[in-house]
């Protein structure tokens, strides 16, 4: 398993939160351009969490991308609406939405009441069934607790979302505060890109702890460094 994951993983260090957010945002934009040149449209999914704001905002404020033929949406949610702070999606509207990314369109991921039931699952399948495919770019973030979208350890639906097709699912995870939505693997691995956006060396750690041997269901974000997909890692202190 380590030879195969060591070939497939692209580590790059930077200096610094700015310098990773502008390189980060340079390699997503050349995607989405390219994807626009061949398919004539373009999707992403981001993460949300503490980590991306700065790479939001480089992105967002990127000139030379027809953002009308672009649509962004979360890789995961937290199943609140957008007045909540928790929100994945006020936070992309806020940071990233903004100035000449304002004209592309945004496909979330909550779609209304108190709990992912299967109605509303239902919901956001059916927009997501819009979605350019596959994405130009998918860009994961990582908890220390090994999670990566709303694949966390304990989570209810674990297995289904790391398995099925999707392309969304509701999971509840002790660690996950409120219910949520994610993407399931194999529909987040249909993509040009693949990125892991990790800052400070706590994280690193934690990578390398997932790189090592163990389960899955302890750090579920082994299931993607073993996936085989090529994962260009971000880091920076
Ligand atoms: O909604 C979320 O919480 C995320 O999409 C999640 O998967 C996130 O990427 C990690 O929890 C890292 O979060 P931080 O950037 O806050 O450390």
């Amino acid at each position: 398993m380590k030879e195969r994951t060591d070939v497939t993983i692209d580590r790059r260090s930077f200096a610094d939160k700015s310098t990773l957010a502008r390189e980060l945002a340079e390699s997503v934009a050349d995607r989405i351009r390219a994807a626009i040149a061949e398919r004539g449209s373009a999707s992403i999914a981001v993460s949300g969490g503490s980590t991306p704001g700065k790479f939001f905002q480089a992105l967002g404020k990127t000139r030379d991308i027809d953002w009308e033929k672009v649509v962004v949406t979360l890789v995961d949610e937290r199943w609140v609406d957008e007045t909540s702070d928790r929100s994945n999606a006020l936070l992309v509207n806020e940071k990233m939405l903004q100035g000449p990314a304002a004209t592309a369109r945004f496909f979330p991921l909550y779609s209304g009441g108190t709990e992912p039931d299967a109605a509303q699952v239902a919901k956001t399948n059916a927009l997501m069934a819009d979605l350019p495919r596959p994405f130009a770019a998918v860009i994961l973030g990582m908890g220390n607790d090994g999670h990566t979208a709303s694949f966390f350890p304990g989570g209810d639906t674990l297995d289904e979302a790391l398995s099925a097709e999707g392309p969304t699912l509701a999971i509840r995870a002790p660690g996950a505060g409120e219910p949520r939505i994610t993407f399931t693997l194999p529909r987040l691995l249909e993509t040009d890109g693949l990125y892991l956006h990790i800052e400070g060396d706590e994280k690193a750690t934690v990578l390398d702890a997932a790189l090592g041997e163990g389960a899955v269901e302890d750090m579920p974000i082994r299931a993607v460094l073993r996936s085989g997909a090529p994962i260009s890692v971000y880091w920076c202190p």
